[in-house]
């Protein structure tokens, strides 16, 4: 950096206005943080939804292109940070690209207003093509600008403090942790909050607008804060184009490294000291510390693999869980919350008490070790994840192998019957009408066989039934007797429905795995002699048919049965994950709904999501000494010329750690998860291993220091003040004849 410029800074630095000993320009810094992510985690929270319910992408659609953004998000930080190193300084970036950012979230809001297409007024969009051209644009737009200006923000922050204020520097990584989770908690309550809500101009549809809109608007605040801050900020001024430069050093020291491999030529310390024929003494030097600290990152996506699947592996665990917390009931998305909250309490304790007290009793406890502690944490976070998984498994359905099938019969014909099947003894299954007097009793059985290969049972067996693989051959008790052949299929749970006609039984597929996020699937027989409407079912049910699952949510839920003249109420508490089959008899609206007799297929969740709550404190506990500490360190680490470099090569550990879930979720899972949470835990162990191995061989820099000693030894070498001194001739010879083509 040319000393009259370090000069220029310095002079600035000494101006800045303070508060408690902190510079106040960093109160636009945190507050236009909060801002902002409030507006990221806000929009994040209801964006699969948005893909899902209004744009009706499939699950796994609408899964991947979610990844695909929030990989984009932490990829996109090297964009800002070169531009901001190397062009236009971090203020003017961050202005820049948070324009760009909050132009990407109208776009989004906009791109979610099902009126602008909704030309026949249904409710639904008449053009998905323009919805979705939009709202990929505005994606792509808020990924440029969350991602760009995320480096430059923590690294601008850090800029702010002099010399004299490195303690007040380091609480301030911790301000600023607290302050993106703080934006964060808030926002993922209160935009599922808005989304719940319904507006619209032609007809009333879920608030997606509004849901997207505040966001929108919290950005536009962000930048209209950060402005505001303007007059007071440090602003250090870019060098030209650093990038370019480091590039081209690396590859001039590699080309000549090489040329001169043979043993006649001296070694050198380091194979960047290589470039030094061509490239200037400090250039060499920061590139070192970037490359230093580079090389410290490589184990660490493996943090953020783990630490990145509590917003899908252990929200789909918790819809396994029950939410029901007496006074009020958490879903299974709602647990991801655990995290900021405990964020908002542990930095603090962490700062205030326990690293003091780890100081007090001696003990060196440096940013190094503590990111090593932090990934132990987490691996033990996926250990406590992995004893919850077992107890769920405890609860969780006898669900058919591949090879299996699993029948259940229901009997809805006026008598009893006997059904026989193959290696089974004879079930006596009760008449639906004669049983309706006790409400939970069910007319129905349940059990599980192997397919096997084809197997022929004696002709002389009173219950002889053949089944060649999947194909079974039942017999009942009616006159005359009715022999049916019914094909399972293997892997899966049916149920056959013996309506009044038994002659006209049929099979219906089981709901075969937990209903998803925590929701309980419904379905209903109808023994009613006409059709029936039922609200909540997406047709009216014939005589004698089942409906298709639907599903609802936890809590009291009501249904209305019609045939047209007559209706009646049917109200059921559901809890969580379960299923039933609700069998509708022919007294119905005699009874009032009252007789309808309801079959378990699969029991409520039972294991409570309070036990979730240990491995979100010990994610959380390594997450404030892994990501706290690793923002710090990086920003304390980089030359002052790379700083957000380095930042955005912090960042870029948790794009690769995403990717590897993106990867790990294709390549298909252990057949139980809590080995998967074994392995992941174990892997990271190793991995925080060979961390603290590297970590032992580096050694602390401080950059600054090393910056000015360099400057310094350039200013006495009469060489480097020759060279200095041409150029700065060259300088005024060139604005010269500038000067003179102008006149
Ligand atoms: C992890 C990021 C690189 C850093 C930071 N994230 C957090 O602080 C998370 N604790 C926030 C959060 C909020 C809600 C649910 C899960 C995580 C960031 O976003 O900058």
């Amino acid at each position: 950096m040319p000393d009259s410029k370090m000069d220029e800074t310095k002079k600035k630095k000494k101006k800045t206005a303070e508060c408690c000993g902190y510079p106040i320009s960093i109160f636009f810094i945190v507050v236009n943080e909060f801002c902002e992510r409030f507006s990221y985690y806000g929009m994040r929270a209801v964006l699969v939804l948005y893909f899902r319910y209004f744009l009706l992408w499939d699950d796994d659609l609408a899964t991947s292109i979610y990844h695909a953004f929030v990989a984009l998000c932490y990829l996109t930080p090297i964009l800002g940070a070169i531009i901001a190193d190397s062009w236009l300084g971090k203020f003017k970036t961050i202005i820049y690209l948070s324009i760009v950012y909050a132009v990407g979230q109208v776009v989004m809001a906009v791109s979610t207003i099902h009126d602008i297409t909704d030309a026949n007024r249904d409710g639904t969009p008449d053009n998905f093509t323009l919805h979705i051209a939009l709202s990929m644009l505005g994606l792509v737009l808020i990924a440029l600008g969350t991602g760009g200006i995320k480096p430059c923000v923590a690294a601008f922050g850090g800029d702010q403090f002099q010399e004299h204020q490195s303690r007040q520097l380091n609480t301030f990584f911790s301000v600023f942790y607290l302050c993106i989770n703080a934006g964060s908690l808030l926002s993922t309550l209160i935009t599922p909050v808005l989304r719940a809500q319904e507006c619209g101009i032609h007809t009333q549809q879920q608030c997606y607008p509004l849901a997207f809109g505040v966001p929108a608007a919290l950005m536009v605040v962000s930048l209209v804060v950060f402005i505001a801050g303007s007059g007071m900020y440090t602003k250090t001024a870019p060098e030209g184009n650093i990038m370019g430069s480091v590039c081209k050093c690396i590859w001039f020291a590699l080309n000549n490294r090489f040329r001169h491999r043979s043993d006649i030529y001296p070694k050198r310390e380091h194979w960047m000291d290589w470039a030094e024929e061509k490239y200037d003494k400090l250039l060499i030097a920061q590139i070192k510390m970037v490359l230093k600290v580079l090389f410290l990152y490589i184990p660490l996506p493996m943090f953020w693999t783990l630490f990145d699947q509590k917003g899908s592996r252990w929200t789909l665990q918790a819809t396994t869980m029950t939410g029901d917390f007496g006074g009020f009931v958490l879903q299974p998305d709602q647990m991801q919350t655990v995290n900021p909250i405990l964020i908002l309490t542990l930095v603090p304790i962490m700062d205030r008490i326990i690293f003091p007290l780890i100081k007090k009793c001696g003990l060196n406890f440096s940013p190094l070790k503590r990111m090593t502690v932090g990934m132990l944490f987490a691996a033990t976070a996926f250990i406590a994840a992995a004893l919850v998984q077992m107890e769920i498994d405890k609860t969780l359905p006898n669900f058919p192998s591949s090879s299996e099938s699993q029948l259940k019969v229901v009997n809805m014909h006026s008598e009893s019957l006997i059904v026989t099947v193959p290696s089974q003894e004879p079930l006596l299954i009760g008449s639906f009408e004669v049983q309706h007097t006790s409400k939970h009793t069910t007319a129905v059985s349940h059990w599980c066989f192997t397919i096997s290969s084809h197997v022929v049972f004696p002709q002389s067996s009173p219950d002889y039934i053949t089944f060649d693989q999947q194909d079974i051959r039942l017999a009942f008790n009616t006159t005359p007797e009715i022999n049916k052949d019914l094909s399972l299929i293997k892997g899966s749970r049916q149920t056959l429905i013996i309506p009044s006609e038994p002659a006209e039984m049929y099979l219906k597929e089981d709901i075969k795995s937990k209903p998803k996020e925590g929701k309980n699937a419904v379905r209903f027989v109808n023994g009613w002699t006409a059709y029936l409407n039922i609200t909540n079912l997406e047709s009216s049910l014939q005589p004698s048919e089942t409906s298709n699952y639907t599903l609802v949510s936890q809590g009291m839920r009501k249904f209305t049965l019609t045939d047209g003249i007559q209706s009646c109420e049917f109200s059921r508490k559901f809890g969580f994950g379960s299923s039933y089959t609700f069998l509708i008899p022919s007294d119905l609206f005699s009874t009032d709904c009252e007789s309808i007799k309801e079959i378990e297929d699969m029991q409520p969740n039972s294991v409570h999501m309070a036990l979730q709550i240990p491995q979100y404190f010990l994610i959380t506990t390594g997450e404030v000494m892994f990501s706290v500490t690793g923002l710090q360190f990086s920003y304390s680490q980089a030359p002052k010329n790379m700083k957000s470099v380095l930042q955005a090569g912090w960042l870029c550990t948790n794009a690769v750690g995403n990717i590897i879930v993106l990867i790990v979720a294709e390549l298909g899972k252990l057949p139980k998860q809590w080995a998967e949470y074994v392995l992941f835990a174990s892997l990271l162990v190793a991995v925080s291993i060979i961390f603290s191995i590297m970590a032992y061989f580096y050694t602390y820099i401080d950059p600054a220091e090393i910056e000015a000693e360099i400057l310094k030894q350039q200013e006495t070498d009469p060489d480097k003040k020759k060279k200095k001194e041409t150029l700065e001739m060259e300088e005024k010879e060139n604005e010269q004849e500038i000067k003179q083509t102008k006149i």
